[in-house]
């Protein structure tokens, strides 16, 4: 129970530490006042049996009685509020770095981590970091049962002992289930996060599943894993019930203890019958916040697991960055036999090339090639195994994150769009850009006409994942966000499935104006990007093995011109079947 304190309280920093020590006086005189009113309890009825109770006596020890509550409310008001500001401050404060510590993790630990795995630790994790519930509700088993004790063995220390009697017994018991608890415990939390992951695979592939009429292999799957849930909730219930039970039963065995003991030193002659009364009241006075014990040491095997877990997430190494930050002046971009391998299945082999400031380069190749990882490995979402990567003649790994991503537009063709309004997903880009600056960059993406067009033009909210907007008009606004960003290097990889000639040519439009005087990379699909390109790099199997211009490239029997054979006839059967 202590432990539980103990790591509570050294998630805060020296401010959180210092309102938890304010917050856990306040509540310990809470404690004290709602415990305070037994003494008045007891006064009144000796005076009952003595048979000296008049008015004043009445009213004076009411008044007593009421103060107590009156002072039980006030600081139980403040520890409260101060507990609530404690738990804001703190959760807050950890979301917020896992969120930090994330954006500085390579994307190696988004692949080989299970959405759901992520996504317990921000939600139901942190959740169970409870300094509303933990910290008082341990005070209330420490100080109320401290208090009351004290008391009793003023008044007669042998009826005392009686009611402390049982509480080796169930402290023996308390110990035995601690040991089963934890194992549940980490069963319980492992199955919880199997099934937050299986709702979001279900949710968010609901329409590959439908389109695949997968709908009862998937459903089987996510309901194998609530199923799971639900065992691992009650094989911890059923297991730890008897020890729970058993706990809670033998400390209410002291009632029985001090009945026969009080009994027989009534009819002794050694204890009054106000006494006697008094100790059957305050023995539940005394056992109730005893119980809560139980609660408190299966909250904290939950608080253990979570405290765990959140940490093994901080355990995780971000990419190293410099301690000082260098500004770029240049942006050419230079790969110095680069080798890259995702985990152990190389993808890069001894990648050479450079691409001038302010000049366009075209990624050309089969699917599987290497070309987004090239692209990847500019923003350093991942680090290289050997060679460097270098930009206006600086190392990228010489750059912060954030400061190397300043310079940086990413076009992806997975566009991801966030559920908020068009001008929001816009304004992503650059969130201090003003209305007007968003019409202007919405104008040179092409997306202007058709946002005027939805319901509530740049205030219409787009769903998440900009599910309510086409690829190509997914594509442009990416763009327009990218062209508000107005970083001086463009990493574009270009949207396959917009590629009919109409919206080729409207896009094509909206990369003109992302890219003028910028230094860009692009993943070419299209034959006019391609063509217009400065510089093409065919890649193949992780490798250049062709670079040069159009013209250069396409006339001697390589892969680029077979490359290029085959996109011209994807075209012309597009426009045949129109
Ligand atoms: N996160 C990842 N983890 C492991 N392997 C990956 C990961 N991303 C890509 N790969 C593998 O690396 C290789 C190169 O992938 P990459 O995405 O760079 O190819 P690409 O040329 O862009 O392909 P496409 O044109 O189909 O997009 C592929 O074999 C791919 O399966």
């Amino acid at each position: 129970m202590l432990s539980l304190v103990k790591n509570l309280y050294n998630l805060g920093t020296q401010q959180d530490k210092a309102e938890m020590i304010r917050a856990t006086l306040l509540k310990a005189v809470e404690s004290f006042f709602t415990s305070a009113p037994v003494i008045f309890l007891y006064l009144i009825l000796l005076e009952l049996f003595k048979g000296s109770i008049n008015r004043q006596t009445v009213i004076y020890l009411t008044l007593g009685m009421v103060s107590c509550i009156v002072f039980q409310f006030i600081f139980g008001y403040f520890a409260y509020g101060a507990y609530g500001t404690i738990q804001s401050r703190v959760v807050g404060r950890i979301h917020n770095h896992i969120g930090e510590h994330l954006r500085k993790l390579s994307m190696g630990f988004f692949s080989s981590t299970n959405v759901g795995d992520i996504n317990a630790v921000v939600t139901t994790d942190l959740a169970k970091i409870d300094y509303m519930y933990a910290l008082p509700t341990t005070i209330d088993a420490i100080a109320v049962p401290s208090f009351v004790a004290l008391l009793l063995f003023f008044v007669d220390w042998r009826m005392a002992l009686a009611t402390v009697a049982g509480i080796p017994l169930a402290m023996g018991i308390y110990r035995w289930s601690q040991s089963q608890l934890r194992q549940l415990t980490q069963f319980q939390a492992q199955s919880q996060i199997e099934a937050n992951s299986r709702t979001i695979e279900y949710i968010q592939g609901m329409n590959v599943i439908r389109a695949f009429d997968q709908t009862g292999a998937q459903f089987s799957k996510f309901d194998r894993a609530i199923q799971h849930y639900r065992d691992t909730n009650i094989n911890l219930a059923t297991k730890l019930a008897p020890a729970e039970v058993a706990f809670d039963t033998t400390l209410e065995l002291g009632f029985a203890v001090i009945l026969v003991s009080g009994a027989y030193l009534l009819l002794q002659g050694q204890l009054t019958t106000p006494t006697f009364l008094m100790f059957l009241i305050l023995s539940l006075r005394f056992y109730k916040p005893l119980q809560k014990i139980g609660d408190l040491s299966r909250h904290r095997q939950l608080v253990d697991t979570a405290i765990e877990r959140i940490s093994s997430v901080f355990n995780i190494k971000p990419l190293p960055e410099p301690e000082q930050s260098q500004t770029l002046k240049q942006f050419d971009i230079e790969f110095k036999n680069v080798s890259f391998s995702y985990e152990q299945q190389p993808v890069l082999q001894n990648v050479s090339f450079t691409v001038p400031e302010r000049s366009m380069t075209a990624l050309v190749g089969p699917s599987g090639a290497g070309k987004t990882t090239v692209i990847n490995l500019i923003a350093r979402f991942w680090d290289v195994d050997e060679g460097e990567i270098l930009i206006g003649g600086v190392n990228v790994k010489d750059l912060k994150t954030d400061s190397l991503l300043s310079y940086i537009s990413l076009v992806f063709q997975d566009v991801y769009l966030f559920n908020d309004t068009i001008l929001n997903n816009i304004k992503f880009g650059n969130p201090d850009a003003s209305e007007e600056q968003v019409f202007t960059a919405a104008k040179a993406a092409r997306c202007h006409e058709f946002i005027l067009e939805k319901p509530h033009g740049y205030h219409t909210i787009i769903g998440e994942g900009g599910a309510t907007l086409s690829g190509g008009e997914k594509q442009r606004i990416s763009i327009a966000r990218a062209i508000l960003k107005d970083a001086p290097i463009v990493l574009l990889d270009e949207a396959t499935a917009s590629i009919d000639p109409e919206n080729e040519l409207v896009i094509q439009q909206a990369i003109d104006s992302l890219v003028a005087s910028k230094t860009l990379i692009i993943i070419a699909h299209k034959l006019s990007t391609i063509e217009n390109a400065e510089q093409i790099l065919v890649i193949d199997r992780g490798q250049i093995i062709e670079q040069g211009k159009h013209e250069d490239l396409i006339t001697n029997n390589s892969l680029y011109s077979r490359f290029w054979a085959e996109r011209q006839k994807a075209r012309t059967w597009k426009i045949a079947r129109r």
